[in-house]
């Protein structure tokens, strides 16, 4: 009864009529893994012990097994016994000290594998303000060979919605936990369409039905259990399922603190303990009774708890199994599979569709943030308040308008650095997810980046330069006022750098905004305004300081030799104004001034490319 129900909501939610793209995998893959070692080294200490020891820590001891194509094999075991690092070394996405021979057809990881390989993460990484269609279609077009037209693409986003029955939320927005958007069991669809896409022969998933109600767990390992009998090869970690789920796995790889205690079909499993003296009680879910004995407990048919040895069921699995095993890797050995290079190079396609392609998602993405009103209205309030406050001052107050010169240095200097530290610390998950499945280069994103966000580093300041330049009543010439503009701008990209600089090279964003509020606040103090009489041995920290090249840059466009101000012999000099005395503004000064500016302008962004390049090649484990 509960069966025909269940094939009902399925049929209901999924159409019958799938595409024809996901009933057939493109090349089968058989998955084998054997003696699968891996280690970490372990910090053993705590805030109040003195000594810390670095201790090697085996996570797992030795874990062998086989999947072929059209199985769907399911890895149980309590928290912490190294389900999720197993998947994530047989997905290749493991660096350290792995140890142990996984194969793909005979053949080590490569990015052939990589590219025919879907990873959905515990978490979903997705953008909060795209849409269903929106995510799918981007991935889609970048993800998917150049073989196929962009047309192409978009259907077989359009098919996966349909698949995995996302159809009536395709135009809602995806959100997260701040932002309210489709729903859990939903959001986690998009991260599984996003790997069907490139209709993947294997397909790993970590806690695919967490949190999910039984029934849209139901729905989305029947889902799965479709694919693999398309030739597909599928592993999943999964929590407690319920017995309906726990029979839908052709195997289960039942793990006990990083060893295998059972590999095998799921339906033998029981009978495997039994054989031990340990059969489960009666209406038992398996999975339940397994991870029972997973955690060193057996419940007899009385409901007793017995406390019984986890090395004994090791062993036992270890001698049983060997034998068994070996002859599955003979038979399997036999099998023809190799992958081959389907003419398509490194990436899927080229380096402008990925840079068109990313920029268009992330116009789309941040404009929210962007254009937020809050950010423009903040801009729009201080230019009005420094242009009262400053309201036409003149040359006749020389103080005042190098004061305002100098706020204006350093108000464009934080503003767009803690603008830009953000980026990258926000961006991690999504650059290790999509990096990690070889989706673009990093270059093109990186210039996406950089020029999705160049509209409004340029627009904001402009608009605050044109309020208060002229309220402040600094110079009103189209060649004072395009200078000082044109300062302006420079600065805020070299500030903008900087943040980016930081954020990529420290990649967490409270470490990243310490360090660049520090760093921002010796700039301004070492920019020639605040101390005029700086000792020798930290002199030098001006020509690293962005606000001082900033600063002389902006009196060069105000004033020129030959101007003076009045002082107590009636008109002196500008030149020997005591702050702008401290700078100078001849020609060499400011070109050393503006080609430092351009330096960093450069240097910044290259250092946080250099920076990125550690993301996704081998991901750390979180
Ligand atoms: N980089 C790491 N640093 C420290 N410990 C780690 C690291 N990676 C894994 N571990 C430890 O290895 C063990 C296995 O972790 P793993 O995430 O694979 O377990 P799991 O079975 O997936 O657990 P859960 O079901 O709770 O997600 C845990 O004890 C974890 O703390």
């Amino acid at each position: 009864m509960e069966d025909i129900e269940s094939q009902r909501i399925h049929k209901e939610s999924f159409r019958e009529e799938s595409p024809v793209v996901l009933h057939k995998g493109k090349r089968p893959v058989t998955l084998k893994f054997e003696d699968v070692v891996y280690k970490i080294n372990d910090k053993n200490g705590g805030l109040f012990k003195k000594n810390v020891k670095v201790e090697e820590k085996t996570i797992l001891k030795g874990v062998s097994g086989v999947v072929e194509p059209g199985e769907m094999l399911a890895m149980l075991g309590p928290s912490g016994s190294g389900k999720t690092t197993l998947l994530t070394a047989l997905g290749g996405r493991l660096g350290g000290k792995l140890r142990g021979k996984i194969t793909y057809n005979d053949q080590p990881f490569s990015n052939v594998i990589k590219r025919n390989t879907g990873f959905v993460t515990q978490d979903d990484v997705l953008y909060p303000h795209l849409t269903v269609t929106e995510t799918l279609v981007f991935t889609a077009l970048l993800r998917l060979p150049n073989t196929l037209t962009k047309q192409a693409k978009v259907t077989l986003a359009k098919n996966v919605i349909d698949q995995l029955g996302l159809t009536k939320c395709e135009d809602s927005i995806v959100g997260n936990s701040r932002l309210r958007g489709v729903s859990g069991g939903e959001r986690k669809r998009v991260s599984i369409g996003q790997e069907l896409l490139i209709n993947p022969s294997l397909l790993f998933l970590d806690e695919p039905t967490s949190g999910l109600d039984s029934t849209t767990a139901q729905r989305i390992v029947s889902t799965l259990s479709d694919l693999a009998k398309g030739g597909r090869t599928i592993l999943m970690t999964i929590h407690q399922p319920s017995s309906r789920l726990y029979y839908m796995f052709n195997k289960v790889l039942l793990l006990a603190e990083g060893n295998v205690v059972y590999f095998g079909k799921g339906s033998e499993a029981i009978q495997h303990f039994s054989n031990m003296g340990y059969a489960p009680a009666l209406a038992m879910n398996p999975s339940d009774f397994l991870l029972d004995l997973a955690n060193g407990i057996y419940t007899d048919d009385a409901k007793h708890d017995h406390v019984i040895d986890k090395q004994k069921l090791i062993s036992a699995f270890k001698s049983n199994s060997d034998e068994q095993l070996k002859l599955e890797h003979h038979e399997i050995n036999d099998f023809d599979g190799r992958f081959e290079e389907s003419g398509s190079g490194k990436w899927p396609t080229s380096w402008s569709q990925q840079f068109f392609v990313l920029l268009r998602r992330d116009i789309k993405e941040r404009k929210y943030e962007s254009f937020s009103a809050l950010r423009i209205g903040q801009v729009l309030v201080v230019a009005l308040i420094s242009g009262l406050l400053w309201y036409k001052s003149d040359m006749s107050h020389m103080q005042d308008q190098i004061g305002l010169l100098f706020f204006i240095t350093g108000f464009w200097g934080f503003f767009p650095l803690f603008q830009a530290i953000f980026t990258f610390p926000q961006e991690l998950m999504m650059l290790e997810k999509e990096r990690s499945s070889g989706m673009y280069r990093l270059s093109s994103y990186f210039t996406s980046r950089m020029v999705a966000d160049l509209p409004m580093e340029l627009v904001l300041p402009t608009i605050f330069l044109l309020i208060t330049y002229f309220m402040a009543g600094l110079k009103a010439t189209a060649i004072h006022f395009f200078q000082t503009l044109f300062t302006l701008l420079l600065s805020v990209l070299v500030a903008q750098g900087l943040g980016l600089a930081l954020g990529a090279l420290v990649l967490d964003q409270k470490s990243a905004t310490t360090l660049a509020s520090v760093l921002m606040l010796v700039f301004l103090l070492a920019g020639g305004f605040y101390v005029q009489n700086v000792p020798k041995f930290i002199a030098w920290v001006k020509f690293i300081s962005i606000s001082y090249y900033t600063y002389q840059l902006f009196i060069g466009s105000q004033y020129h030799t030959g101007d003076t101000y009045p002082c107590s012999e009636g008109q002196c000099p500008i030149e020997e104004f005591p702050p702008i005395k401290q700078v100078g503004f001849d020609s060499k000064t400011q070109w050393i001034a503006a080609m430092a500016l351009v330096i960093m302008l450069i240097g910044y962004r290259l250092i946080a490319y250099f920076a990125l390049m550690r993301v996704g090649i081998t991901k750390k484990l979180a």
